[in-house]
């Protein structure tokens, strides 16, 4: 849509899964609150929630900051399904005119975001790491560039609504509004169901069942790059996680070669982290990973490039070569105690 004055507040997409909503959909409204702040904006912060029995979400989003809260409760939306959620959102959108509408950068939010900016024959900056206004009032989208060298502004100012998606845990903790008033619409999706079935049906979810600490949870993180060079060597990093009682975490280039698991990915495509101490080997340290450890304890870093950029995040860095100093590191923790829990 070309950019209309009619466009205005913000849209947060909330997003309810099996285990409750989602986080990120809490982190969204909480930076949704302070774009309104900085932008002077009147309109209400609105969160917008499909799925099924959606009874108690109000309080819930109201509490992350909702002052309004549009809620499309329909048996088929139960699982996130691509095309009916977008039509539906569609229709909402071109009824409704929010300037911006953000959404987490969730398996579905991803599906749905682009889906959604195509119908509405607008733009989206996906897997944003920050959001602010310009001093006209049009929101940037601060995303990695060039390898994850730079971050990079991206603007939509010819269109509308303008759109964005961020991953789970970059922006921070929710802030917790008390006494909001929050006014709550249902919207009725039956005719637009009815009308569009969708091409693709979800028809369950099967979650892939992860070995050892969840990385999220743990307290120790030893997290492997692209420098490690083999699976022979990856065993090191699981080796020296397990003494620890830590979590593996890895960087792209492992996962792409088949060393590590998606789940195990930190950065802006991955998961972000703050364990006490997160310790990295053989990792360059790219804007891309960077933004998902910033946030870490004590970091611990081992490159044999004694000018990594790793090393300016790393409050104690090693400038050795990971194959010698790993199996040296594990032969010394295993005399001392078979079983260093950290
Ligand atoms: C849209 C997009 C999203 C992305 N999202 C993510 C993301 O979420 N997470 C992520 O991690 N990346 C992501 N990337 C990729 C990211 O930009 C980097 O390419 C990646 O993080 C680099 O991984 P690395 O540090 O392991 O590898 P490299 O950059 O190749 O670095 C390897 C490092 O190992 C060192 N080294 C080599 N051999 C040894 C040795 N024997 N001992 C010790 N050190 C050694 C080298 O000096 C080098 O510093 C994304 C990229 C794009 C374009």
């Amino acid at each position: 849509m070309q950019n209309d004055k009619a466009y205005r507040g913000i849209w947060v997409v909330a997003e309810q899964t099996a285990d409750g909503l989602s986080g990120v959909s809490f982190e969204l409204l909480t930076k949704a609150r302070q774009l309104k702040e900085q932008g002077g904006i009147s309109e209400p912060v609105t969160a917008v929630i499909l799925g099924e029995n959606l009874a108690g979400c109000q309080a819930k989003l109201a509490e992350a900051g909702a002052e309004a809260v549009i809620i499309v409760d329909h048996p088929e939306l139960r699982l996130f399904q691509n095309d009916i959620y977008a039509a539906i959102l569609k229709t909402l959108v071109e009824l409704k005119k929010p300037e911006i509408v953000l959404m987490g950068a969730t398996a579905a939010g991803s599906d749905l975001a682009p889906t959604l900016g195509a119908r509405l024959k607008t733009g989206v900056s996906a897997h944003c790491v920050d959001l602010r206004l310009n001093d006209d009032g049009n929101l940037v989208a601060v995303v990695p560039a060039f390898g994850g060298k730079v971050l990079g502004d991206i603007l939509c100012p010819e269109r509308r609504p303008q759109m964005a998606t961020i991953r789970p845990g970059i922006l921070g903790k929710a802030a917790c509004y008390l006494n909001v008033e929050c006014s709550v619409e249902q919207f009725d999706p039956s005719a637009i169901i009815a009308e569009d079935q969708g091409r693709v049906k979800a028809i369950g979810i099967t979650r892939e069942e992860q070995k050892g600490v969840p990385l999220e949870e743990a307290d120790v993180v030893v997290v492997g790059g692209f420098g490690l060079m083999s699976k022979e060597n990856w065993q090191l990093i699981e080796t020296l996680a397990l003494m620890l009682g830590g979590a593996v975490g890895c960087t792209r280039p492992p996962l792409d070669e088949g060393w590590a698991k998606e789940y195990q990915m930190i950065g802006t495509s991955g998961k972000s982290v703050r364990p006490k101490v997160y310790i990295g080997v053989g990792i360059s340290g790219a804007t891309h990973h960077v933004c998902g450890m910033k946030d870490a304890g004590l970091v611990i870093s081992i490159n044999k490039d004694e000018k990594a950029p790793i090393f300016e995040v790393s409050d104690i860095g090693v400038t050795a070569d990971a194959t010698a100093i790993l199996p040296l590191l594990i032969e010394v923790m295993q005399r001392y105690d078979d079983n260093v829990v950290c």
